[in-house]
């Protein structure tokens, strides 16, 4: 598989910012890369500077196998698709369509012609007359990809570009998204803040922190063995429990130090009274009998969305999610059961995954 975009060794200050640290990604021909990570954490840099908005500061960056340092944005051959559509008001869909093409010259009926075929692709066909502010935020959106895919760039370059939309229509604009990609072949980049949508869109994950890229994998790969407490806090809805624990003298105890000293037995034999963070996910909990109970909670809060019940202790450290409801209330002592084959260890001080056999 080839590269059709690669950065190596890539830094970008702004000023005495370090905004990017030594970024190295290839992003495969034909795949949806989603590039995750908290409000600041360089996604919309890393995206800028393959676009050609921001210059990289140094390393170097390939589209397609040529070197882009220093070419400007518009012969680089990439779209952007953005969360504020940046439609021209003034034009009706089908101008808004086609100006890139009438730009470099085409025949208005070629234009046209191209226009139709691409409203036909993104189910635009029936508003190719009317103005941006006679649409809707999802039509809008839609034209924001008509304009980019009608230019038939090497890569598609996404901005947070459902993010003014209601809940349901993302869902609807993801799956949308998607399935563009995969019918035009295209290769896609796209940043989200949101990581069910990562986890939803994406063939790889790629999750930054602090301008550096702490984890890539495919989704269920950075669920199912994050690399860090930071990725593993970050993937996943609810968020995953850390607990802070350690191994026992045998090593072959895991104890939960935050829960009076309750204990579980491991899966194999690990470095006797090491200091770990012990990671669970809320779905991988379950309200148990006394018999079975790994550790104990005081509930704090019961939230049910219906489909979904929540119980969170009263220090907020543990939710647990199932999906039958519960009489709980608030206060009720509860004992909690965990497969062990189902909790990350963490280093206490390095938060790195501890890797064991099982993965
Ligand atoms: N022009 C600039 N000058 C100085 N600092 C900047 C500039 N643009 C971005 N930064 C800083 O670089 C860091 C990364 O910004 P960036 O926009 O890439 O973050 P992000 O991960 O996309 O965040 P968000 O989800 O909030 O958009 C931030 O700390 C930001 O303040």
């Amino acid at each position: 598989m080839t590269a059709q975009i690669e950065l190596q060794n890539v830094d970008k200050h702004y000023g005495t910012f370090h905004a990017l640290k030594n970024i190295d990604l290839a992003i495969d021909k034909g795949s949806f890369v989603a590039l995750v990570g908290p409000s600041g954490c360089g996604k919309s840099t890393l995206l800028r500077s393959i676009a050609g908005l921001e210059s990289i500061s140094s390393g170097t960056l390939k589209i397609a196998g040529e070197t882009m340092n220093g070419v400007p944005p518009r012969k680089r051959d990439v779209a952007m698709v953005f969360q504020s559509y940046a439609l021209y008001p003034h034009m009706t869909v089908e101008r808004n369509l086609s100006y890139s093409l009438r730009l470099k010259g085409m025949s208005r009926a070629d234009a046209k012609k191209k226009a139709e075929e691409v409203a036909k692709t993104t189910g635009l066909s029936e508003l190719l007359h009317r103005f941006p502010r006679q649409l809707s935020g999802g039509q809008r959106q839609r034209v924001a990809m008509g304009r980019a895919i009608i230019r038939n760039p090497k890569a598609f370059l996404f901005d947070e570009p459902l993010s003014n939309l209601d809940a349901s229509l993302r869902v609807q604009m993801r799956k949308e998204i998607r399935s563009l990609h995969d019918r035009l072949g295209a290769t896609s980049v796209y940043v989200t803040h949101d990581q069910i949508e990562a986890m939803t869109m994406a063939d790889y994950v790629v999750v930054m922190r602090n301008g550096v890229i702490e984890q890539r994998g495919r989704p269920l790969e950075l669920y199912d063995f994050p690399a860090n407490k930071f990725v593993a806090g970050f993937i996943g809805s609810p968020a995953m429990n850390f607990i802070a624990s350690s191994i026992d003298a045998s090593g072959t105890r895991l104890i939960f130090d935050e829960y009076s000293g309750e204990s579980i037995a491991l899966e194999q034999r690990l470095e006797p009274n090491r200091k770990v963070i012990a990671g669970i996910r809320p779905e991988f909990l379950r309200v148990a009998s006394e018999a079975e109970a790994n550790f104990h909670i005081e509930v704090g809060t019961v939230e049910s969305t219906g489909s979904a019940t929540y119980i969170s202790s009263q220090d907020q450290m543990v939710t647990v999610v199932q999906s039958e409801r519960t009489e709980l209330k608030p206060n009720d002592r509860v004992g909690l059961k965990v497969d062990s084959a189902r909790i990350h260890l963490f280093d206490a001080k390095t938060e790195a995954r501890i890797v064991t056999d099982a993965g």
